[in-house]
């Protein structure tokens, strides 16, 4: 088979566009570099287009075409009906540099067209008598597709030869007695292929492309706005030039106004529409037209060989604009000595074959290789499948058969490269002392100077790996800050396992922490299980409540942590494990102790680097960033509404004690942030124990007499039913239960007016 298409292995630079363009996967990744599988290539020229580094170059034919045309031989060219959209300098320009280069004759090949129409107009009623749905043949991508990669759908294809062979046919049948070279040019590299087909060859000599053209042009210093315009050679077209577009045939054919076809006409063009119609002929998801008049380009004007530059618009407008000048064409025969019903007169056999060739589908591995291979880039079950295509097949199962079949790189997976490098990346940090410690504190919100000091011994704490023990009421973030100082430190890639000690039944709690043998209790596992100390393996185990473990579990635990061993649950022997741990409590582990509730040893052993977290209580100031991170967080987390919280209630989360710290806080913020309707949350939409507490307490704290903090109260409830009823002061007085002049004379006083 012919490479039309070259890698140049040098300039691939394995961004891997060929692959993710090519329809077929027809690109071989070796060492990296992508290389085209020749027998599976439909010569479409995609990886070509898409290709930004020049790794991908057309055959080219230029030699030969100068070769043909320094011979004694006549020498035709052949243009596809495309060639306007690849000069502005007009067709009938073109055709006379082509023969000022030494083309005998310049023909299009619209009569080639016409004839297959008719040929195929005489079969029309054998189409409709047929159930099969019929592909037109015109395309040859359409048929390298067919013949390599839709075996089954062979027999869905017409047998005629393209509009190309049909006219080289038709002349090389003229000039029978004459020996003759005969050159097509178009924008498609498929005719390069086509050419050299078993049932087709000796047609056509050479196939080029219009960017070959314009070389051959300049070789011979051809400048085309100085050249003469010439008219095309007969055989013209009866009907006039065929337009390179999908449906213009079935449109010559009059297939559309065929009441017996009864719009049973498709047209389909493009790589994504050509390669959906043939799924969908193949799995039988079609209700079945007649005929499928498909070209696998947008039509036959965006070829590979056609310049880039020149945008999809102006090449159909400037191929319109000709087909409706029609300059190039001659007013009539007698011009010519030949005339176009002597072209026309002669029987040519319009026939091809369709051969079924070998196609890449046939290598399939077993469901048990295709795992083995999608391992080896962490995919263990079906939801590590993410078939994100960045590797040019649509899924990781698709691209580990291609593996397996030697042409594809097991490895080469972008999230699994991505991964593999972030975590090569983090390594590479910490063996050079860099760690994110820093980073990671700015999770902790806060601007008080206690939680400053804390985060100095977080800080620590993370560099080090010794034992920690986290003190501090419920809610103050001691689970937080647990993750913090495992992920700032040097088990940060390894991994981070939580144990609720309080939520576990306690006859549980040694099973779920040092794990079991099959056997070892009624109702263990086959297999038995891995405990959490096993699992935590080189990482960090985080014993959340530890002050409410059973006493029972404080002495194995304690033997754990000095022997840095485990024993599973009807084990043999102990089993050697590499552990941090952070402990966390609320209770006050002193008064534990005082009641033999909490083994004193134990807590020697945990209470080596001691942090303890003060409650929100004492740490007012922070009150304010905290709800500004909190609301932040929240929105974005819970996908909440955007609120702004009035100064009141800022300072009524500022007095009030949250007994539950920051969690409290976070649930009274995403509970207003859930149910207030307005844009700002005002005082009035707090529950009253926030602003009760906050009122008196705020008051009476301020140490002054009663008819002080009277006043006060009454300002602020003032301010408060205004905000209420904007500002409204019948309605104010109204819900006050006052008259509206006792209500001014208040406002007057509290200089609220
Ligand atoms: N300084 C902080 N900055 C930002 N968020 C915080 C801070 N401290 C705690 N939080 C948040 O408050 C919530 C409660 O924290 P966490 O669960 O860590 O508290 P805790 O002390 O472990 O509570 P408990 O003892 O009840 O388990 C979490 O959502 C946490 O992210």
């Amino acid at each position: 088979m012919l490479s039309v298409v070259k890698s140049k292995e040098e300039l691939c630079k394995k961004c891997f566009n060929c692959l993710r363009a090519c329809p077929v996967n027809a690109i071989k990744v070796i060492d990296g570099g992508a290389e085209i599988i020749k027998e599976d290539c439909v010569k479409c020229g995609l990886c070509y287009k898409v290709c930004s580094q020049e790794a991908k170059q057309l055959k080219e034919d230029i030699n030969e075409v100068e070769r043909l045309l320094d011979s004694k031989k006549k020498t035709v060219a052949l243009l596809d009906p495309s060639f306007p959209a690849a000069f502005d300098s007009g067709a009938d320009k073109v055709i006379g540099a082509l023969k000022k280069v030494g083309f005998d004759e310049v023909c299009d090949i619209s009569a080639g067209a016409e004839l297959i129409i008719s040929e195929f107009n005489k079969n029309n009623k054998d189409i409709l008598k047929s159930d099969e749905i019929l592909l037109s043949s015109v395309c040859p991508v359409i048929c390298n597709l067919i013949e390599h990669h839709y075996n089954d759908l062979l027999c869905n294809i017409t047998r005629f030869v393209s509009p190309m062979i049909a006219m080289a046919r038709l002349v090389r049948n003229y000039y029978k007695d004459e020996e003759l070279n005969v050159v097509f040019i178009g924008a498609c590299i498929g005719k390069k292929d086509e050419i050299e087909h078993e049932c087709l060859k000796n047609s056509v000599d050479v196939a080029i492309t219009f960017t070959e053209l314009k070389k051959i042009f300049a070789n011979k210093s051809i400048d085309l706005k100085n050249e003469v315009s010439l008219p095309l050679d007969p055989p013209y077209p009866e009907n006039g030039p065929v337009l390179p577009f999908a449906g213009e045939l079935s449109k010559l054919a009059k297939m559309q106004d065929s009441d017996a076809l009864d719009n049973r006409i498709m047209t389909v063009e493009g790589k994504d529409d050509v390669l959906e119609v043939l799924e969908a002929i193949r799995n039988q998801e079609i209700q079945k037209p007649a005929l499928i008049d498909i070209l696998f380009c947008k039509g036959c004007i965006s070829g590979p060989g056609l310049d880039r530059d020149i945008s999809y618009y102006e090449r159909k407008r400037r191929v319109i604009q000709s087909h409706n000048d029609r300059s190039y064409y001659s007013s009539s025969d007698s011009e010519s000595e030949k005339s176009t019903s002597d072209f026309k007169a002669q029987k040519i056999n319009l026939n091809r074959c369709f051969m079924g060739k070998y196609s890449q589908d046939n290598l399939q591995p077993t469901e048990e290789e295709l795992r083995e291979i999608l391992k080896r880039t962490d995919k263990f079950s079906d939801e590590d499948e993410l078939n994100c295509g960045v590797c040019g097949y649509d899924t990781c199962k698709q691209k580990a058969a291609a593996a397996y079949s030697g042409i594809s790189e097991a490895e080469m997976c972008w999230p699994y490269m991505q991964n593999k490098v972030s975590s090569d990346i983090k390594k590479h940090k910490l063996e050079s002392g860099y760690n994110n410690a820093h980073e990671k504190l700015k999770e902790i919100v806060g601007v008080s100077q206690k939680v400053e000091n804390t985060k100095s011994f977080v800080y620590k704490a993370s560099q080090s790996d010794s034992t920690v023990l986290l003190l501090g009421e419920s809610g103050t973030g001691k689970g937080l800050y647990a993750q913090i100082i495992h992920e700032s430190s040097k088990r940060c890639d390894k991994p981070f396992v939580k144990v609720d000690c309080s939520s576990i039944a306690p006859t549980l709690l040694e099973s779920e922490l040092f794990g079991y043998e099959e056997g070892a209790f009624t109702g263990a596992l086959k297999g038995g299980k891995t405990g959490k100390f096993e699992q935590a393996h080189g990482g960090t185990i985080f014993l959340d409540e530890i002050g409410d473990m059973p006493l029972e579990m404080q002495s194995n635990l304690l033997s754990a942590l000095q022997d840095k061993t485990i024993q599973r649950l009807g084990g043999a022997s102990p089993v050697d494990v590499d552990v941090r741990v952070i402990a966390a409590t609320n209770k006050n582990l002193s008064n534990q102790i005082k009641k033999g509730k909490f083994r004193e040893d134990l807590f020697y052993r945990l209470n080596v680097l001691n942090i303890t977290l003060p409650p929100l209580r004492e740490r007012k100031d922070d009150t304010v960033v905290l709800v500004e991170e909190l609301k932040k967080k929240l929105c974005v987390e819970k996908n909440l509404p955007k609120k702004q919280f009035h100064p009141k209630v800022l300072e009524a989360f500022y007095n009030y004690d949250w007994p539950g710290n920051i969690r409290e806080m976070e649930n009274m913020i995403e509970r207003l942030l859930n149910l207030v309707e307005d844009r700002i949350v005002y005082l009035h939409h707090l529950p009253d124990y926030l602003v009760k507490n906050n009122i008196v307490e705020h008051h009476v704290t301020s140490k002054r007499g009663l008819d002080d903090i009277m006043d006060s109260v009454e300002k602020e409830t003032l301010e408060l039913v205004l905000e209420k009823t904007n500002n409204n002061r019948t309605k104010a007085a109204e819900l006050l239960g006052i008259h509206r002049t006792s209500l001014y004379k208040k406002l007057r006083k509290h200089k609220l007016l």
